[in-house]
């Protein structure tokens, strides 16, 4: 198996004065991701998927289990695991190109290699005109697309995406939603994408998987079959409803009630 999620949990220990809280956030999680999936993990806030993705980054290590890529046990982050967060740490100083080629410059890749790759990675988010700008002379649906070229200029076999369409309004989510497809499509990453959004997830995933309110537990792994690539049709059809009232009820269910006080 490609990647390997097995048995983790992960407590955080709080200290707060003389006493010590721990606070369980994953419980148990086991999840296997196939080479080229597209895996995307829905769950109530709070429950432990930006945690997860740490986990299976290498940014933070798990308290008793462990996360294999290829059989490897992961111990630290490497840029073979591509991360896009929400906000999508730009480096403000430098041009989009320039931020482009910022893993390529990690990596010690020659100047003329990295101006190539970030010239290509920028035509295939549709951003070869903007090279030359900086990231504040960009929109927000700009910007995540320059955070999507950086982490795939480096060619990552995986790409781990922690609500990456989170803070953009419904319709520029929408086209990027379209965008990633293809991208994924055409080069055939391992994805592991995080959302809220029930229609983002059935849109774009392979699976979804649903976990409970913290600890985090997964409480279902729902296949979606449907053909690629998927567009407004699949948005439209009987079996996207389906899917979606399915797992808005698993999310109900899971949710926890927070007492009134
Ligand atoms: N470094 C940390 N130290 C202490 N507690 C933490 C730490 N990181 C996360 N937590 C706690 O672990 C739990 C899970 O957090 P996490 O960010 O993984 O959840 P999430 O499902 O991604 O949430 P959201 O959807 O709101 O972003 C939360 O209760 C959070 O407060």
């Amino acid at each position: 198996m490609f990647l390997e999620i097995d048995r983790i949990t992960k407590t955080f220990r709080l200290e707060r004065r003389r006493n010590q809280q721990e606070l369980r956030a994953l419980d148990d999680i086991s999840l296997d991701v196939a080479e080229g999936e597209f895996v995307v993990i829905c769950g109530p806030s709070g429950c432990g998927k930006s945690t997860l993705l740490r986990l299976i980054h290498g940014l933070q290590q798990p308290d008793s289990g462990e996360v294999r890529v290829r059989g490897v046990p992961v111990r630290e982050p490497t840029l073979d695991r591509g991360m896009v967060f929400q906000h999508h740490n730009l480096m403000p100083w430098r041009t989009v190109a320039r931020n482009v080629e910022l893993g390529l410059e990690a990596l010690g890749r020659p100047k003329a290699e990295r101006t190539m790759r970030a010239g290509e990675w920028l035509a295939k988010v549709d951003l070869e005109q903007f090279a030359t700008y900086y990231p504040a002379q960009l929109s927000g649906g700009m910007q995540q697309r320059v955070g999507l070229a950086r982490a795939l200029a480096v060619d990552p076999e995986m790409l781990l995406m922690d609500e990456p369409f989170g803070a953009l309004d419904a319709q520029t989510r929408v086209v990027l939603q379209g965008e990633l497809e293809r991208i994924w499509e055409a080069d055939s990453k391992t994805v592991v994408f995080i959302t809220h959004d029930i229609e983002e997830a059935i849109f774009l995933a392979d699976r979804v998987i649903v976990m409970s309110a913290r600890p985090g537990r997964i409480v279902a792994d729902i296949p979606v079959e449907a053909p690629r690539p998927r567009g407004d049709a699949w948005r439209a059809a009987p079996a996207f409803a389906e899917l979606k009232g399915r797992i808005w009820e698993l999310l109900q269910q899971t949710a926890v009630k927070e007492p009134v006080t």
